[in-house]
């Protein structure tokens, strides 16, 4: 295409909002018309979809649950009035919540306010909250968040050596949906012990965010916790940073969350309209289903140009892969969908890997994120006429020219600035285009059955480790460890063994192994 023609294509296809002041390009992506005609039945039956998604139908069928996150920003769309209340009361109680907690009205025990805030949770429990914390926290905010987000004992210390000073002043907030998820559970207990150890009663400084009747639920009410906020059923881990999972920190932060879903609720206004050419989420997820040719054959690499928003493709990382990461679509056949989604920032990461998206293997499309305002106040000149800002506006626009000149497809999506506002806005946008892509390849984006295998082998393999422990001690002398497989009632499992004893021997946990290290084979095992 000529220069003219492609700044023709530029704004034939330019979305804007104009009350967000969002722009969105996919001018660049190099579809044709006769993609667009093949895929307006498949559109017409995806807005379809959203509508009843929208008003309450079984849009998990496998779990057989509503999903009902648009209505968290516009709760007027909940289908009944007792889910309406819920959204209502849930958001003012986490307001009232959060300003006593400012103004030290409900304090901890041993200390004259709340400093410190610490989020045990995974996934979408936890990778909302830090892409919002690191996305819109203020600079000196209120209360200072840090996460635990796995089951990493180095990981716990770091972060609560970290926290050891202000301990008495930290307000632990544990989320998680099922109120069963292994790694928030193994937090919240290591939490626990430290609190103790300085002898800080953990349920004067506890919250929870979970199902109403889960495990953690229980817990936290016969264990007389600070507060509970609900976890809603019909809303997904991953699609949850509007409900309490992310407002209730973000507020503790002093981010504007009525402002957050402000924004979500402007952009989902604009992503029902079923027009494809006028509806942001639809562009978006024509412009997926035209890289990968519906089968997710490219990969998405996110660049936002702002080092605040470099936690956005993590966060987009499991809405994206979770959602359309599945073996079988709704009707059965197998189909191994899925986009893979990986990015950073820019510019930082042309001086890691956009060599290869240059020149390399063309397995992805980019998504470029631009904020126009580069800062609060004025920029210095590094050059005569030049600031900072400039060079960054330059490196993506020269970026994504020189992608496209090697025929590398991208996207563009241009916000004002990063407030709660186009947070919110951008977190609703992608929601919805996930929501959307999934209707076109026919599958379920709302359930995960992928991730319970692991988790089922993990219980297995501990539950090994026990039967490991009883064997090496009831035996009278070293086991090889086919011996000490079949011992403990695993004799098809010797790597397995070999891997838990090999692990509890690196960390003195009454494990002796001598032999050649090279050779696992030789290995006598012991307790000891
Ligand atoms: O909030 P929960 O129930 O602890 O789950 C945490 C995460 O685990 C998953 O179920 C599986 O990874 C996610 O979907 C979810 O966000």
């Amino acid at each position: 295409m000529t220069p003219q023609q492609l700044w023709q294509r530029y704004q034939d296809w330019l979305y804007y909002h104009e009350s967000l002041e969002m722009y969105l390009d996919i001018s660049r992506m190099r579809f044709d018309e006769g993609l667009i005609e093949t895929l307006k039945p498949k559109f017409a039956k995806a807005f379809q979809d959203m509508d009843a998604l929208e008003k309450g139908a079984i849009a998990n069928p496998d779990e057989n649950r509503m999903v009902g996150h648009y209505w968290l920003r516009d709760p007027d769309l909940a289908p009944t009035e007792e889910i309406k209340q819920e959204i209502i009361q849930t958001v003012e109680a986490i307001q009232a919540f959060v300003q006593k907690v400012h103004v030290g009205a409900i304090k901890p025990p041993q200390a004259f306010k709340f400093t410190d805030i610490l989020s045990i949770g995974i996934g979408g429990s936890a990778l909302g909250p830090q892409f919002v914390a690191e996305a819109l926290a203020p600079d000196f905010p209120p209360m200072a968040i840090h996460f635990f987000d796995n089951s990493d004992p180095a990981g716990f210390d770091r972060v609560l050596t970290r926290l050891k000073d202000r301990l008495n002043s930290t307000l632990v907030i544990v989320i998680t949906k099922s109120g069963g998820t292994p790694e928030t559970r193994n937090g919240m207990i290591e939490a626990k012990a430290a609190f103790e150890k300085q002898g800080l009663n953990f349920s004067q400084h506890a919250v929870a965010i979970t199902m109403p009747g889960s495990n953690m639920d229980k817990v936290a009410k016969s264990e007389g916790w600070l507060a509970t906020f609900p976890m809603f059923d019909w809303v997904g881990g991953r699609t949850s940073e509007l409900s309490a999972v992310g407002l209730l920190p973000a507020a503790l932060q002093g981010i504007d969350i009525r402002a957050m879903l402000a924004g979500a609720k402007a952009m989902d206004a604009a992503t029902r309209v079923p027009n494809l050419k006028t509806n942001p989420a639809a562009l978006l997820a024509l412009s997926w289903y035209y890289a990968g040719n519906g089968k997710g054959e490219k990969d998405m690499v996110v660049l936002p140009y702002k080092d605040s928003l470099s936690l956005f493709s993590r966060y987009l990382q499991q809405l994206v892969m979770e959602s359309l990461g599945k073996e079988k679509d709704l009707d059965g056949n197998t189909v191994y969908q899925g986009i893979a989604v990986y990015g950073n920032k820019g510019s930082t990461d042309q001086h890691a890997y956009v060599q290869q998206l240059r020149e390399g293997v063309p397995n992805f499309f980019v998504t470029f994120i631009e904020v126009l305002k580069d800062r609060q106040g004025n920029s210095i000149e590094l050059d005569p006429g030049i600031t900072s800002g400039d060079y960054l506006s330059a490196f993506i626009q020269g970026t994504r020219a020189a992608l496209y000149e090697n025929h590398r497809d991208s996207i563009t999506i241009t916000i004002p600035e990063v407030n709660p506002r186009t947070v919110g806005a951008a977190i609703a946008l992608y929601e919805r285009a996930v929501g959307l892509y999934a209707s076109l390849i026919n599958i379920n984006a709302y359930h995960q059955p992928g991730v319970e295998a692991g988790k089922k082998m993990a219980a297995s393999i501990l539950e090994l480790q026990k039967q490991i422990m009883q064997a090496l001690q009831s035996a009278s002398e070293p086991l090889d460890l086919a011996t000490l497989a079949q011992k403990a009632g695993s004799p098809n499992e010797i790597e397995a063994v070999y891997k838990i004893v090999r692990h509890l021997e690196a960390n003195r946990r009454g494990v002796i192994m001598n032999g050649d290290r090279a050779n696992p084979n030789s290995l006598k095992v012991s307790a000891g």
